[in-house]
């Protein structure tokens, strides 16, 4: 396990699944390695307060099922107003100290545990009046997972962000297509081989939209559909040496 440090989890924007896929991945992870391996980071949210069932870090608590970490754990910094985290912290009368979030980070890869990490937005989005989320990712060096729109316009936002996250050096593990509708299918297939083909990465999985009421069995339904359709393999294997 010590080699799989995890991967940093992004999207093409705010609102495309990022949590959902993140806490699907980690039950389907840790369904798959039948044991407790898996952690989950959310570094900094806004536009929500701890505890709350709309908050990424009660979202993922609740839907990973991992219960070796609360809530609390699983998140840093939680802003109040729905805006990037540079200025709801400004709003709130704080900053974001940067280095010491890194410096968590860090704490967390050095555990010998897989790291779900989820980013807030974008890479595009601003921490700090000098740092990207995209920065951090870097400074955390794990390879990304870029979550993206299944329909139309997602070609173009993610290829940008491919394009961003190679001038900043990052690594990427590939691209999810995330919610598609089933009368959706043939233009999903051309999305996937559409990004593939200009942005030289892999899609490792196209997720359906699943609107129902959560419940034990939608989660449970929601991580089996994960552990089939996403090549978790690829995601854990390309961390090994
Ligand atoms: N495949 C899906 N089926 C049904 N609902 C979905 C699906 N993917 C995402 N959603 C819903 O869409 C909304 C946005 O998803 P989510 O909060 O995971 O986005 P995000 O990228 O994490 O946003 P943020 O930038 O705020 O972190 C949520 O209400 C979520 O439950
Ligand atoms: C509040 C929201 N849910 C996110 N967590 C923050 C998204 C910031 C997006 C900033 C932007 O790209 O313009
Ligand atoms: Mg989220």
């Amino acid at each position: 396990m010590n080699r799989n440090r995890g991967c940093f989890i992004t999207g093409t924007d705010t609102d495309v699944g990022k949590t959902q896929v993140a806490y699907g991945i980690a039950a389907a992870l840790q369904n798959m390695m039948g044991h407790d391996g898996v952690r989950l980071w959310k570094p900094v949210q806004s536009g929500v307060t701890v505890g709350s069932v709309d908050a990424d870090s009660y979202r993922l608590w609740r839907g990973s099922g991992i219960r070796h970490q609360s809530e609390s754990e699983m998140v840093s910094i939680t802003l109040p107003l729905p805006l990037a985290p540079w200025i709801a912290a400004r709003a709130h009368g704080c900053l974001i100290q940067f280095d010491a979030l890194v410096q968590e980070g860090h704490r967390k890869l050095s555990e010998d545990r897989y790291w779900i990490i989820e980013g807030a937005g974008g890479l595009g989005v601003p921490l700090t009046d000098q740092h990207l989320i995209a920065d951090l990712a870097q400074e955390l060096a794990l390879p990304l997972l870029i979550i993206a729109r299944s329909g139309l316009g997602t070609v173009n936002h993610t290829l940008q962000t491919i394009h961003f996250a190679r001038q900043k050096g990052l690594d990427i593990a590939g691209v999810i297509l995330n919610g598609y509708q089933e009368n959706e299918v043939a233009q999903v297939m051309n999305n996937a081989m559409m990004i593939e083909h200009f942005g030289g990465v892999q899609v490792l999985g196209i997720l359906p939209w699943m609107p129902e009421e959560r419940t034990d069995t939608w989660y449970a339904a929601w991580a089996a559909c994960i552990g089939n359709r996403v090549n978790l393999e690829q995601i854990i294997g390309l961390e090994r040496e």
